[in-house]
């Protein structure tokens, strides 16, 4: 397992992002620890003063002003300690959460399509959620594991060697003990933590087929599957709790057996007069503070644990290529006179080519048709044109109307997909999501074009009706007519519908193929279909196959 520091993500760079509340942290640990070791070093003196010194009340009134100041104020930092250490944690995880939410918006949906599901969601939820821990309690912790033990063993070594000695050995002996178990540790939680994503993977699979499977008489066997799932994680989280008792059992056993050693050391010699009360009671006060920091150092290891097995899955998300980010509606854009495609190669992560040596142009006022057979790799080339795909080699260059190369990030483009995406809101949401600014004249006018103008009007609620999840209360075909409104809404320079007439009824196709047909004066249009009445519609035809582009013509025949 790869170490936070030396990932990607760096345990610096994330420090960074609340750098403030850590130092308080840190500050306000290091001003507690000073105050308890005053505090302890102010009752044993007084202690002494009142029993062996025979000293009066009154004599004392200010030491015992003092234990309270001091035992307040140590209790005021350490509590704001805490909670600069957890809200430092809080802000690093808000931070990194709205990174990689920027980070996927940069992916594309292409790449991030390769990560399971459930462990993407795994991983920005409860994975983030795992680091808050690290840097709420164990950066603090072991800053004060370096801080408070060396200070009160400066004070013990003023006070008396044997004490010294045995707090020096045994301290130490607590976290090297835990780096060893923490190593067993870390394989189970690992295995943990892999149990759970394929979990809501699959309980994720098994709510998405649930109508398939029920079909298919299925769906107990898919339920006895999950049970097998959460019975496996079910153990494995045991397992984690046992090594988390069995842990503290044995730093209470070590801490336990310090401080009784310095107990009895100093028992025998108080008996046989060779140490006074105060150094004595001082040491013993001393001790379990001595320990504390350890323990807790040692008890928030796991946390360490956790954001270790987190951060290996956070890097999958950094990994992923980046991709062209794409501005919000712009009015005035450079015209798209030409998209050229040269020696243009693309492979999967599996290093499997998808796309070879593709070279043709895509034209302004005309229509391209991309044909080929199921899987020949027509929406492949769709998505490299929408910059959702990073190619292995070959370049894209688009040229505007006054024949100057322009950045493909500057066309503005739409597109239909296959599967038709609605957000959630109202029909009249989901057709601005390109064009915010879009008037209710001209949403008209676009959902007239995609056909689906007459049914929104019939609708109780017209276009301020509710979507729901989805888009699930409508038909594939009106979903694919509403995404060709959104997409004609955005005016775009560059159009790519990739199977428009799919899921329509013939009147429906026939309606569609006209706008289409129309809509590509003063725009590039490129649409990949299986439909013989819209690609004869063709001014270019290019015909995919395997990956190549076998076929390219002019008014070509289907
Ligand atoms: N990201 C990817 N990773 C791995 N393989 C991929 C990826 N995208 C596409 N493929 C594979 O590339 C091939 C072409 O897929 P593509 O979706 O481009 O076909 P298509 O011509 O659009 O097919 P259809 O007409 O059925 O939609 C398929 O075998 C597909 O499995």
């Amino acid at each position: 397992m790869q170490d936070i520091q030396k990932s990607g993500l760096s345990l610096k760079d994330l420090l960074k992002r609340s750098s403030i509340w850590f130092a308080l942290s840190v500050i306000l640990g290091g001003v507690s620890a000073i105050c308890i070791v005053l505090q302890f070093i102010t009752l044993a003196h007084m202690i002494d003063n009142l029993i062996f010194h025979h000293a009066s009340l009154d004599s004392q009134k200010l030491n015992f002003f003092l234990v309270i100041i001091f035992f307040l104020l140590q209790t005021i930092a350490r509590l704001a300690s805490d909670l600069a250490g957890t809200k430092a944690g809080i802000q690093i995880a808000a931070s990194l959460r709205k990174d990689l939410y920027a980070r996927l918006q940069l992916t594309g949906p292409i790449s991030y399509k390769n990560l399971p599901i459930g462990e993407m969601v795994n991983t920005l939820t409860e994975g983030i959620d795992n680091l808050i821990p690290y840097f709420a309690r164990y950066i603090p912790s072991a800053a004060m594991m370096v801080i408070l033990p060396i200070f009160i063993l400066a004070v013990v070594v003023g006070v008396d060697i044997w004490s010294f000695i045995v707090l020096a050995i045994t301290g130490p002996l607590i976290p090297v003990f835990m780096a060893f178990v923490g190593y067993a540790a870390q394989v189970i939680m690992d295995k943990q933590w892999h149990q759970l994503s394929i979990l809501s993977g699959s309980f994720l699979d098994m709510l998405k087929g649930l109508k398939t499977l029920r079909l298919f008489g299925r769906a107990q066997d898919s339920l006895a599957y999950i049970e097998k799932l959460s019975d496996e994680y079910r153990k494995t989280t045991l397992s984690v709790m046992k090594v988390a008792f069995i842990t503290s059992a044995v730093l209470e056993f070590f801490s336990s057996l310090s401080i009784a050693v310095i107990a009895v050391i100093f028992g025998t010699r108080l008996l046989a007069g060779t140490v006074d009360f105060r150094s004595a009671f001082l040491v013993l006060l001393l001790a379990p503070e001595y320990f504390m920091p350890l323990r807790n150092f040692s008890a928030s290891y796991h946390a360490r644990q956790n954001a270790n097995a987190a951060i290996e899955q956070l890097k999958k998300i950094y990994e992923l290529p980046k991709l062209i980010s794409r501005p919000a509606y712009v009015e005035n854009t450079n015209l798209v006179q030409e998209v050229k495609l040269q020696d243009i190669s693309v492979q999967s992560v599996e290093g499997q080519a998808l796309l070879q040596q593709i070279t043709c142009s895509f034209l302004r006022d005309q229509l391209t048709i991309v044909i080929g057979k199921s899987g020949a790799g027509k929406t492949t080339l769709l998505n490299v044109l929408l910059g959702f795909l990073p190619v292995s080699c070959g370049t894209l260059e688009v040229f505007n109307t006054s024949h100057q190369e322009i950045k493909p990030e500057e066309m503005r483009l739409a597109w239909v997909p296959q599967k038709a995406l609605m957000v959630f809101g109202t029909i009249k949401d989901n057709l601005c999501l390109g064009y915010e600014q879009a008037s209710l004249d001209q949403i008209k006018i676009a959902a007239q074009q995609a056909g689906i103008l007459s049914f929104i009007e019939q609708l109780p609620q017209g276009f301020d009706t509710h979507v729901g999840e989805g888009g699930k209360q409508f038909s594939g075909g009106q979903l694919r007519r509403f995404v060709l409104a959104r997409a004609l809404l955005r005016n775009p320079d560059v159009l790519i519908l990739d199977e428009p007439t799919s899921g329509l009824d013939q009147e429906n196709a026939l309606q569609i193929i006209e706008t289409i047909r129309t809509c590509k004066q003063d725009r590039v249009v490129i649409v990949a279909t299986h439909n013989k009445e819209l690609a004869a519609q063709n001014d270019v035809l290019l015909e995919i196959d395997q990956g190549r582009l076998v076929n390219q013509s002019a008014k070509g025949e289907v």
